[in-house]
């Protein structure tokens, strides 16, 4: 799944990429914005704690749309539930450069929420190809996966990036 962040000429950039999208499998999900989701007939949302609830974005976009919340407790995860959100995305697990935050979760953090969840978690925040072995250690039946960006924006060969980080993974999920 990608997640569309881009904040300036956010609606041609999703446009384009459903687009892109229609001819894979992969779905598109625009952060952060409701309105440009609906209008590019993007697959879902991803919602931080400070945009519209869940609730409201599902009224919104209906039941097959995919939403996703940003949840560092699990009483954001437990609202996320009851509000009728299908993911949360938890972090940032370890530093990052990406974006300005408070203080990484942790592991030992991401793992409580993960356990506590009745929702599919996606760890996020400094996770890259040489500690995403570490972050699936332990892997909790709720933890379904990592969503990145420097890991694979950041390098000089994004697709070389993408493919040597896929197959980490699916080693990880294969052993
Ligand atoms: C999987 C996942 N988790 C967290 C985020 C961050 O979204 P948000 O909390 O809305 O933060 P900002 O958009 O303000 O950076 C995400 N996009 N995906
Ligand atoms: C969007 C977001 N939410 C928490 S950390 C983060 C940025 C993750 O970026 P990176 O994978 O480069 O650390």
């Amino acid at each position: 799944m990608f997640i569309i962040r881009q904040e300036s000429h956010a609606m041609q950039e999703a446009v384009s990429c459903v687009e892109v999208a229609k001819h894979s499998r992969i779905p598109i999900v625009i952060n952060d914005r409701v309105d440009i989701a609906m209008a590019c007939g993007a697959d879902g949302v991803h919602l931080g704690q400070s945009d519209l609830p869940a609730r409201q974005a599902r009224m919104l976009l209906g039941s097959d749309k995919i939403i996703g919340v940003s949840c560092q407790t699990l009483e954001q995860v437990q609202k996320a539930y009851e509000d009728g959100a299908d993911y949360v995305g938890s972090g940032a697990v370890f530093p990052t450069t990406t974006k300005k935050i408070n203080s990484a979760i942790g592991l030992e953090h991401l793992y409580a929420l993960c356990r506590g969840s009745p929702l599919p978690v996606v760890a996020i925040g400094g996770i890259n190809a040489s500690n995403v072995k570490e972050v699936l250690r332990e892997r909790p039946s709720t933890l379904h996966g990592v969503a990145v960006i420097s890991a694979l924006f950041d390098q000089p060969d994004v697709c070389k990036a993408t493919q040597e980080l896929a197959e980490i993974i699916s080693d990880v999920f294969n052993s």
